[in-house]
Protein backbone atom coordinates (compact mmCIF):
# COMPACT_ATOMS: atom_id res chain seq x y z
CA UNK A 1 0.00 0.00 0.00
CA UNK A 2 1.44 3.71 -0.68
CA UNK A 3 1.61 6.29 1.68
CA UNK A 4 -1.39 8.26 0.28
CA UNK A 5 -4.44 9.34 1.93
CA UNK A 6 -6.73 7.90 -0.27
CA UNK A 7 -6.64 4.42 -0.11
CA UNK A 8 -7.32 2.92 -3.76
CA UNK A 9 -8.52 0.23 -5.78
CA UNK A 10 -5.33 -0.85 -6.83
CA UNK A 11 -4.15 -0.94 -3.20
CA UNK A 12 -6.56 -3.10 -2.41
CA UNK A 13 -6.19 -5.27 -4.67
CA UNK A 14 -3.00 -6.24 -4.30
CA UNK A 15 -3.49 -6.68 -0.67
CA UNK A 16 -6.15 -8.77 -1.75
CA UNK A 17 -4.20 -10.62 -3.92
CA UNK A 18 -0.98 -10.54 -1.55
CA UNK A 19 -3.59 -12.94 1.23
CA UNK A 20 -5.00 -14.51 -1.21
CA UNK A 21 -1.78 -16.20 -2.12
CA UNK A 22 -0.39 -16.88 0.71
CA UNK A 23 -3.40 -17.97 1.81
CA UNK A 24 -3.34 -20.74 -0.96
CA UNK A 25 -0.34 -22.00 0.17
CA UNK A 26 -0.91 -22.35 3.87
CA UNK A 27 -3.96 -23.89 2.57
CA UNK A 28 -1.86 -26.79 0.31
CA UNK A 29 0.36 -27.34 3.02
CA UNK A 30 -2.64 -28.13 5.19
CA UNK A 31 -3.72 -30.44 2.38
CA UNK A 32 0.25 -32.13 1.73
CA UNK A 33 0.05 -32.59 5.64
CA UNK A 34 -2.99 -34.26 6.22
CA UNK A 35 -2.46 -36.50 2.84
CA UNK A 36 0.52 -37.68 4.44
CA UNK A 37 -0.92 -38.32 7.90
CA UNK A 38 -3.07 -40.63 6.07
CA UNK A 39 -1.09 -42.33 3.76
CA UNK A 40 1.29 -43.15 6.85
CA UNK A 41 -1.82 -44.65 8.96
CA UNK A 42 -2.39 -46.94 5.83
CA UNK A 43 1.36 -48.18 5.67
CA UNK A 44 2.03 -46.22 2.20
CA UNK A 45 4.34 -43.67 3.66
CA UNK A 46 7.26 -43.40 6.26
CA UNK A 47 6.69 -41.79 9.34
CA UNK A 48 9.92 -39.93 9.03
CA UNK A 49 8.22 -38.34 6.12
CA UNK A 50 5.95 -36.41 8.22
CA UNK A 51 7.82 -33.93 9.33
CA UNK A 52 8.66 -32.08 6.36
CA UNK A 53 5.29 -31.60 5.97
CA UNK A 54 5.08 -30.39 9.23
CA UNK A 55 8.19 -28.04 8.68
CA UNK A 56 6.22 -26.68 5.25
CA UNK A 57 3.18 -25.64 6.88
CA UNK A 58 4.73 -24.36 9.49
CA UNK A 59 6.50 -22.01 6.96
CA UNK A 60 3.35 -20.76 5.22
CA UNK A 61 1.66 -20.25 8.29
CA UNK A 62 4.15 -17.79 9.46
CA UNK A 63 4.65 -16.40 5.94
CA UNK A 64 0.70 -15.94 6.03
CA UNK A 65 0.92 -14.29 9.44
CA UNK A 66 3.66 -11.95 8.50
CA UNK A 67 2.13 -10.51 5.53
CA UNK A 68 -1.91 -10.31 7.82
CA UNK A 69 0.02 -8.72 11.06
CA UNK A 70 3.03 -6.96 8.85
CA UNK A 71 3.83 -3.68 10.84
CA UNK A 72 3.88 -1.72 7.48
CA UNK A 73 0.21 -3.19 6.88
CA UNK A 74 -0.96 -1.80 10.29
CA UNK A 75 0.82 1.98 10.24
CA UNK A 76 -0.81 2.32 6.82
CA UNK A 77 -4.13 1.86 7.99
CA UNK A 78 -3.66 3.75 10.83
CA UNK A 79 -2.14 6.59 8.65
CA UNK A 80 -5.05 6.28 6.07
CA UNK A 81 -7.60 6.28 8.86
CA UNK A 82 -6.18 9.18 10.45
CA UNK A 83 -5.70 11.27 7.34
CA UNK A 84 -9.06 10.47 6.35
CA UNK A 85 -10.49 11.66 10.01
CA UNK A 86 -8.76 15.35 9.00
CA UNK A 87 -10.18 15.58 5.65
CA UNK A 88 -13.72 18.46 5.61
CA UNK A 89 -14.68 17.97 2.23
CA UNK A 90 -16.14 14.49 2.10
CA UNK A 91 -17.13 14.20 -1.62
CA UNK A 92 -17.40 11.19 -4.09
CA UNK A 93 -13.59 10.74 -3.90
CA UNK A 94 -13.26 10.23 -0.31
CA UNK A 95 -16.91 8.41 0.35
CA UNK A 96 -14.61 5.38 -2.70
CA UNK A 97 -11.44 5.80 -0.14
CA UNK A 98 -13.48 5.62 2.88
CA UNK A 99 -14.79 2.19 1.51
CA UNK A 100 -12.35 0.67 0.28
CA UNK A 101 -9.97 1.51 3.88
CA UNK A 102 -13.22 -0.10 5.40
CA UNK A 103 -13.10 -2.93 3.38
CA UNK A 104 -8.69 -3.57 3.71
CA UNK A 105 -9.96 -3.11 7.27
CA UNK A 106 -12.30 -5.91 7.37
CA UNK A 107 -9.93 -8.41 4.82
CA UNK A 108 -7.18 -7.53 7.56
CA UNK A 109 -9.33 -8.16 10.59
CA UNK A 110 -10.38 -11.39 8.85
CA UNK A 111 -7.23 -12.59 8.08
CA UNK A 112 -5.57 -12.64 11.55
CA UNK A 113 -8.86 -14.38 12.89
CA UNK A 114 -7.99 -17.29 10.16
CA UNK A 115 -4.89 -17.82 11.66
CA UNK A 116 -5.72 -17.83 15.24
CA UNK A 117 -8.76 -20.36 14.06
CA UNK A 118 -7.02 -22.50 11.50
CA UNK A 119 -6.37 -25.83 12.71
CA UNK A 120 -3.92 -28.08 10.27
CA UNK A 121 -6.26 -29.01 7.32
CA UNK A 122 -6.49 -24.91 5.55
CA UNK A 123 -9.64 -23.58 3.69
CA UNK A 124 -9.45 -21.88 0.37
CA UNK A 125 -10.98 -18.44 0.17
CA UNK A 126 -13.50 -17.03 -2.51
CA UNK A 127 -11.87 -15.08 -5.35
CA UNK A 128 -14.51 -14.87 -7.71
CA UNK A 129 -18.15 -14.72 -7.24
CA UNK A 130 -17.80 -17.48 -10.33
CA UNK A 131 -19.12 -19.86 -8.49
CA UNK A 132 -17.52 -22.94 -11.19
CA UNK A 133 -15.65 -21.97 -14.64
CA UNK A 134 -14.84 -25.08 -16.87
CA UNK A 135 -12.38 -24.36 -19.49
CA UNK A 136 -11.89 -26.70 -22.15
CA UNK A 137 -12.83 -29.69 -20.15
CA UNK A 138 -11.97 -33.20 -21.78
CA UNK A 139 -12.63 -36.30 -20.58
CA UNK A 140 -11.98 -40.43 -21.41
CA UNK A 141 -12.67 -43.51 -19.31
CA UNK A 142 -9.37 -45.34 -20.63
CA UNK A 143 -6.76 -44.42 -23.28
CA UNK A 144 -8.34 -46.87 -26.22
CA UNK A 145 -11.99 -45.16 -25.46
CA UNK A 146 -13.24 -42.09 -27.11
CA UNK A 147 -14.01 -38.52 -25.26
CA UNK A 148 -17.00 -39.26 -23.34
CA UNK A 149 -16.78 -34.86 -22.40
CA UNK A 150 -15.27 -32.87 -25.23
CA UNK A 151 -13.82 -29.12 -24.63
CA UNK A 152 -16.25 -28.23 -22.47
CA UNK A 153 -16.39 -24.98 -21.34
CA UNK A 154 -18.83 -22.74 -19.19
CA UNK A 155 -19.02 -19.84 -16.32
CA UNK A 156 -21.69 -20.20 -13.45
CA UNK A 157 -22.17 -17.29 -11.17
CA UNK A 158 -22.99 -18.17 -7.57
CA UNK A 159 -26.21 -18.28 -6.38
CA UNK A 160 -27.67 -19.91 -10.32
CA UNK A 161 -29.39 -22.60 -10.55
CA UNK A 162 -28.08 -24.67 -13.81
CA UNK A 163 -29.94 -27.64 -15.29
CA UNK A 164 -27.58 -29.61 -16.92
CA UNK A 165 -29.88 -31.86 -19.56
CA UNK A 166 -28.83 -34.51 -22.20
CA UNK A 167 -30.46 -38.06 -23.59
CA UNK A 168 -28.97 -41.07 -22.60
CA UNK A 169 -25.05 -41.26 -22.34
CA UNK A 170 -24.49 -37.95 -23.36
CA UNK A 171 -21.76 -37.52 -20.85
CA UNK A 172 -24.01 -35.37 -17.85
CA UNK A 173 -22.74 -38.01 -15.00
CA UNK A 174 -19.21 -38.04 -16.47
CA UNK A 175 -19.11 -34.21 -16.59
CA UNK A 176 -20.75 -34.15 -12.55
CA UNK A 177 -17.89 -36.68 -11.39
CA UNK A 178 -15.26 -34.35 -12.86
CA UNK A 179 -17.29 -31.28 -11.17
CA UNK A 180 -17.16 -33.08 -7.87
CA UNK A 181 -13.23 -34.12 -8.19
CA UNK A 182 -14.12 -37.71 -8.51
CA UNK A 183 -12.93 -38.36 -12.50
CA UNK A 184 -9.92 -35.92 -12.98
CA UNK A 185 -10.02 -34.11 -16.76
CA UNK A 186 -7.91 -35.54 -19.21
CA UNK A 187 -7.54 -31.99 -20.59
CA UNK A 188 -8.55 -28.47 -19.63
CA UNK A 189 -8.97 -26.76 -15.97
CA UNK A 190 -11.33 -26.05 -13.35
CA UNK A 191 -11.62 -23.17 -11.39
CA UNK A 192 -14.21 -23.12 -7.92
CA UNK A 193 -14.82 -19.78 -6.56
CA UNK A 194 -11.49 -18.43 -8.66
CA UNK A 195 -9.16 -20.96 -7.33
CA UNK A 196 -7.82 -23.60 -9.43
CA UNK A 197 -8.45 -27.03 -8.47
CA UNK A 198 -5.13 -29.54 -8.14
CA UNK A 199 -4.74 -32.96 -6.95
CA UNK A 200 -3.46 -31.19 -3.89
CA UNK A 201 -6.12 -28.97 -2.80
CA UNK A 202 -9.09 -31.30 -3.94
CA UNK A 203 -9.87 -31.93 -0.89
CA UNK A 204 -10.46 -28.67 0.48
CA UNK A 205 -12.41 -27.20 -2.45
CA UNK A 206 -14.62 -30.58 -2.23
CA UNK A 207 -15.57 -28.56 0.86
CA UNK A 208 -17.40 -25.86 -1.62
CA UNK A 209 -19.10 -28.88 -2.62
CA UNK A 210 -22.53 -31.05 -1.83
CA UNK A 211 -24.11 -33.60 -4.18
CA UNK A 212 -27.23 -35.09 -3.72
CA UNK A 213 -27.73 -38.48 -5.58
CA UNK A 214 -30.65 -40.35 -7.19
CA UNK A 215 -31.58 -43.37 -5.10
CA UNK A 216 -32.54 -42.01 -1.77
CA UNK A 217 -31.54 -45.48 -0.13
CA UNK A 218 -28.00 -45.94 -0.57
CA UNK A 219 -27.65 -42.37 1.02
CA UNK A 220 -28.47 -43.36 4.29
CA UNK A 221 -26.00 -44.48 6.93
CA UNK A 222 -26.95 -43.28 10.87
CA UNK A 223 -30.24 -44.88 12.29
CA UNK A 224 -32.35 -41.83 12.76
CA UNK A 225 -32.26 -39.01 10.33
CA UNK A 226 -30.38 -36.95 12.98
CA UNK A 227 -27.21 -39.07 13.25
CA UNK A 228 -27.95 -39.52 9.31
CA UNK A 229 -27.30 -35.16 9.04
CA UNK A 230 -24.23 -35.83 12.03
CA UNK A 231 -22.49 -38.08 10.11
CA UNK A 232 -21.04 -35.66 7.86
CA UNK A 233 -20.71 -33.01 10.51
CA UNK A 234 -18.69 -35.65 12.49
CA UNK A 235 -16.78 -36.44 10.22
CA UNK A 236 -15.34 -32.68 10.69
CA UNK A 237 -15.20 -32.70 14.03
CA UNK A 238 -18.04 -29.92 14.87
CA UNK A 239 -18.02 -28.96 18.14
CA UNK A 240 -21.13 -30.74 19.63
CA UNK A 241 -22.86 -27.68 20.42
CA UNK A 242 -22.79 -26.10 17.06
CA UNK A 243 -23.58 -29.56 15.68
CA UNK A 244 -27.00 -29.67 16.94
CA UNK A 245 -27.79 -26.17 15.81
CA UNK A 246 -26.48 -27.13 12.42
CA UNK A 247 -28.79 -30.45 11.88
CA UNK A 248 -31.88 -28.36 13.47
CA UNK A 249 -31.24 -25.57 11.11
CA UNK A 250 -30.19 -27.94 7.87
CA UNK A 251 -33.63 -30.08 8.75
CA UNK A 252 -36.39 -27.15 9.31
CA UNK A 253 -34.68 -25.71 5.46
CA UNK A 254 -36.00 -29.04 3.96
CA UNK A 255 -39.46 -29.18 6.38
CA UNK A 256 -38.16 -31.87 8.33
CA UNK A 257 -37.63 -30.72 11.76
CA UNK A 258 -40.42 -32.98 13.37
CA UNK A 259 -38.52 -36.23 11.72
CA UNK A 260 -35.01 -35.80 13.56
CA UNK A 261 -35.56 -39.00 15.57
CA UNK A 262 -37.44 -40.89 12.92
CA UNK A 263 -35.69 -44.04 11.06
CA UNK A 264 -34.66 -42.90 7.68
CA UNK A 265 -35.77 -46.19 6.12
CA UNK A 266 -39.24 -45.67 6.91
CA UNK A 267 -40.04 -42.42 5.28
CA UNK A 268 -41.29 -41.63 2.05
CA UNK A 269 -38.95 -41.50 -0.91
CA UNK A 270 -39.19 -37.70 -1.47
CA UNK A 271 -39.12 -37.20 2.48
CA UNK A 272 -35.96 -39.43 2.23
CA UNK A 273 -34.45 -37.47 -0.28
CA UNK A 274 -35.11 -33.98 1.49
CA UNK A 275 -33.11 -35.64 4.69
CA UNK A 276 -30.44 -36.31 2.00
CA UNK A 277 -30.69 -32.48 0.96
CA UNK A 278 -30.41 -31.43 4.57
CA UNK A 279 -27.22 -33.87 5.21
CA UNK A 280 -25.37 -32.22 1.90
CA UNK A 281 -26.86 -28.92 3.56
CA UNK A 282 -25.70 -29.09 7.18
CA UNK A 283 -21.90 -29.07 5.87
CA UNK A 284 -22.59 -25.48 4.35
CA UNK A 285 -21.54 -26.28 1.13
CA UNK A 286 -21.86 -22.99 -1.77
CA UNK A 287 -22.43 -25.83 -4.76
CA UNK A 288 -25.01 -28.38 -4.35
CA UNK A 289 -24.93 -30.65 -7.09
CA UNK A 290 -28.32 -32.98 -7.76
CA UNK A 291 -27.65 -36.11 -9.58
CA UNK A 292 -31.04 -36.92 -10.86
CA UNK A 293 -32.22 -36.61 -7.57
CA UNK A 294 -35.87 -36.80 -8.17
CA UNK A 295 -35.51 -39.29 -10.95
CA UNK A 296 -36.66 -42.20 -8.68
CA UNK A 297 -39.40 -40.48 -6.73
CA UNK A 298 -43.35 -41.11 -7.32
CA UNK A 299 -44.93 -37.30 -8.43
CA UNK A 300 -45.58 -36.41 -4.64
CA UNK A 301 -41.59 -36.76 -3.69
CA UNK A 302 -40.40 -35.52 -7.24
CA UNK A 303 -42.98 -31.96 -5.92
CA UNK A 304 -41.58 -32.21 -2.81
CA UNK A 305 -37.99 -31.66 -3.79
CA UNK A 306 -38.04 -29.87 -6.57
CA UNK A 307 -39.95 -27.52 -4.43
CA UNK A 308 -36.89 -27.76 -2.18
CA UNK A 309 -34.88 -26.65 -4.87
CA UNK A 310 -36.78 -23.89 -6.23
CA UNK A 311 -36.79 -22.17 -2.31
CA UNK A 312 -32.90 -23.14 -2.13
CA UNK A 313 -32.76 -21.35 -5.43
CA UNK A 314 -34.59 -18.44 -4.06
CA UNK A 315 -31.52 -17.56 -1.48
CA UNK A 316 -29.48 -17.53 -4.15
CA UNK A 317 -26.90 -18.99 -1.31
CA UNK A 318 -26.51 -21.72 -2.93
CA UNK A 319 -25.14 -22.34 -6.90
CA UNK A 320 -27.44 -25.67 -7.53
CA UNK A 321 -26.48 -27.78 -10.38
CA UNK A 322 -29.22 -30.02 -11.67
CA UNK A 323 -28.31 -33.25 -13.88
CA UNK A 324 -32.27 -34.40 -15.09
CA UNK A 325 -34.30 -35.90 -17.76
CA UNK A 326 -37.19 -34.15 -16.12
CA UNK A 327 -37.75 -31.42 -19.00
CA UNK A 328 -40.14 -29.80 -16.91
CA UNK A 329 -37.71 -28.69 -14.45
CA UNK A 330 -35.49 -26.85 -16.69
CA UNK A 331 -38.02 -24.02 -16.49
CA UNK A 332 -37.10 -23.73 -12.43
CA UNK A 333 -33.90 -22.99 -13.59
CA UNK A 334 -31.77 -19.54 -14.32
CA UNK A 335 -29.42 -21.10 -17.08
CA UNK A 336 -29.90 -24.52 -18.91
CA UNK A 337 -26.94 -26.41 -20.25
CA UNK A 338 -27.26 -29.09 -22.98
CA UNK A 339 -25.28 -31.88 -23.40
CA UNK A 340 -25.19 -34.50 -26.62
CA UNK A 341 -22.45 -36.64 -27.59
CA UNK A 342 -19.95 -35.26 -24.95
CA UNK A 343 -20.70 -31.74 -26.47
CA UNK A 344 -21.95 -28.56 -24.59
CA UNK A 345 -23.88 -28.12 -27.41
CA UNK A 346 -26.24 -25.00 -25.84
CA UNK A 347 -25.80 -22.80 -22.71
CA UNK A 348 -28.36 -20.29 -22.09
CA UNK A 349 -31.73 -19.34 -19.83
CA UNK A 350 -34.85 -21.66 -20.34
CA UNK A 351 -36.54 -19.15 -23.03
CA UNK A 352 -33.58 -19.54 -24.81
CA UNK A 353 -33.24 -22.80 -24.91
CA UNK A 354 -36.85 -23.36 -25.44
CA UNK A 355 -37.06 -21.79 -28.46
CA UNK A 356 -34.77 -24.49 -30.14
CA UNK A 357 -37.92 -26.83 -30.01
CA UNK A 358 -36.28 -28.60 -33.16
CA UNK A 359 -33.29 -28.79 -32.44
CA UNK A 360 -34.32 -30.46 -28.74
CA UNK A 361 -36.43 -32.72 -30.75
CA UNK A 362 -33.48 -33.42 -33.00
CA UNK A 363 -31.03 -34.64 -30.44
CA UNK A 364 -34.03 -36.89 -29.32
CA UNK A 365 -35.35 -34.26 -25.70
CA UNK A 366 -38.61 -34.01 -25.12
CA UNK A 367 -39.75 -30.77 -24.72
CA UNK A 368 -41.86 -29.77 -21.67
CA UNK A 369 -45.45 -30.34 -20.58
CA UNK A 370 -46.32 -26.30 -20.99
CA UNK A 371 -44.60 -25.90 -24.24
CA UNK A 372 -45.85 -28.99 -26.01
CA UNK A 373 -49.68 -27.60 -24.89
CA UNK A 374 -48.48 -24.19 -26.11
CA UNK A 375 -47.74 -25.79 -29.29
CA UNK A 376 -50.85 -27.26 -29.70
CA UNK A 377 -52.85 -24.33 -28.78
CA UNK A 378 -50.94 -22.47 -31.77
CA UNK A 379 -52.02 -24.99 -33.94
CA UNK A 380 -55.46 -24.20 -33.29
CA UNK A 381 -54.62 -20.76 -33.50
CA UNK A 382 -54.20 -19.56 -29.66
CA UNK A 383 -50.61 -17.38 -30.46
CA UNK A 384 -49.10 -18.43 -26.94
CA UNK A 385 -45.54 -18.81 -26.23
CA UNK A 386 -42.59 -18.36 -23.56
CA UNK A 387 -44.96 -19.09 -20.74
CA UNK A 388 -43.24 -20.17 -17.79
CA UNK A 389 -45.68 -22.47 -15.41
CA UNK A 390 -49.27 -23.08 -15.83
CA UNK A 391 -51.08 -20.48 -14.10
CA UNK A 392 -49.37 -18.13 -16.62
CA UNK A 393 -50.57 -20.80 -18.82
CA UNK A 394 -54.30 -20.42 -17.51
CA UNK A 395 -54.33 -16.75 -17.39
CA UNK A 396 -53.28 -15.99 -21.33
CA UNK A 397 -55.66 -18.72 -22.47
CA UNK A 398 -58.28 -16.87 -20.34
CA UNK A 399 -57.40 -13.43 -21.91
CA UNK A 400 -57.41 -14.72 -25.27
N1 LIG B 1 -17.29 -46.22 -15.96
C1 LIG B 1 -17.36 -46.09 -17.27
N2 LIG B 1 -16.48 -46.69 -18.07
C2 LIG B 1 -16.51 -46.53 -19.42
N3 LIG B 1 -17.43 -45.78 -20.05
C3 LIG B 1 -18.34 -45.14 -19.31
C4 LIG B 1 -18.36 -45.26 -17.89
N4 LIG B 1 -19.39 -44.51 -17.41
C5 LIG B 1 -19.98 -43.94 -18.49
N5 LIG B 1 -19.36 -44.33 -19.63
C6 LIG B 1 -19.68 -43.90 -20.98
O1 LIG B 1 -19.52 -42.50 -21.06
C7 LIG B 1 -20.54 -41.90 -21.88
C8 LIG B 1 -21.25 -40.82 -21.07
O2 LIG B 1 -21.96 -41.44 -20.01
P1 LIG B 1 -22.66 -40.65 -18.85
O3 LIG B 1 -23.12 -41.64 -17.84
O4 LIG B 1 -21.80 -39.54 -18.42
O5 LIG B 1 -23.92 -40.02 -19.62
P2 LIG B 1 -25.27 -39.46 -19.04
O6 LIG B 1 -25.65 -38.33 -19.93
O7 LIG B 1 -25.16 -39.18 -17.60
O8 LIG B 1 -26.25 -40.67 -19.28
P3 LIG B 1 -27.58 -41.11 -18.45
O9 LIG B 1 -28.57 -40.04 -18.69
O10 LIG B 1 -27.97 -42.39 -19.09
O11 LIG B 1 -27.18 -41.27 -17.02
C9 LIG B 1 -21.44 -43.05 -22.32
O12 LIG B 1 -21.05 -43.43 -23.60
C10 LIG B 1 -21.14 -44.15 -21.32
O13 LIG B 1 -21.31 -45.41 -21.92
Amino acid sequence: MKENVYLNKGDLNDFKLKLNEFNDKLAQAGQEYVEIKFKIINGEAEKSEKQHYIDTHKKAQLAYKEIANSPIFKDNFLRAKAQLDKINQKDETFESAKENYIEAKNLYKASKMAIRERGISGELSKQSEIALELKNISFRYANSQPLVVKNVSVKVNHGEYVAIIGHNGSGKSTLSKLIIGVLTPIEGSMHVFGNHVTRNNLNIIRRFLGIVFQNPDNQFIGSTVKDDIAFGLENRRINPKLMQEKIEAAAKKVRMERFLDHEPLMLSGGQKQRVAIASALALSPDIIIFDEATSMLDPKGKREVKEIMVELKNTREKTIFSITHDMDEILNADKVMVMNGGNLVKFGTPKEILKERDFLRSIHLDIPFIAQVEEALNEVGFKINNTENLDELVVKICKK
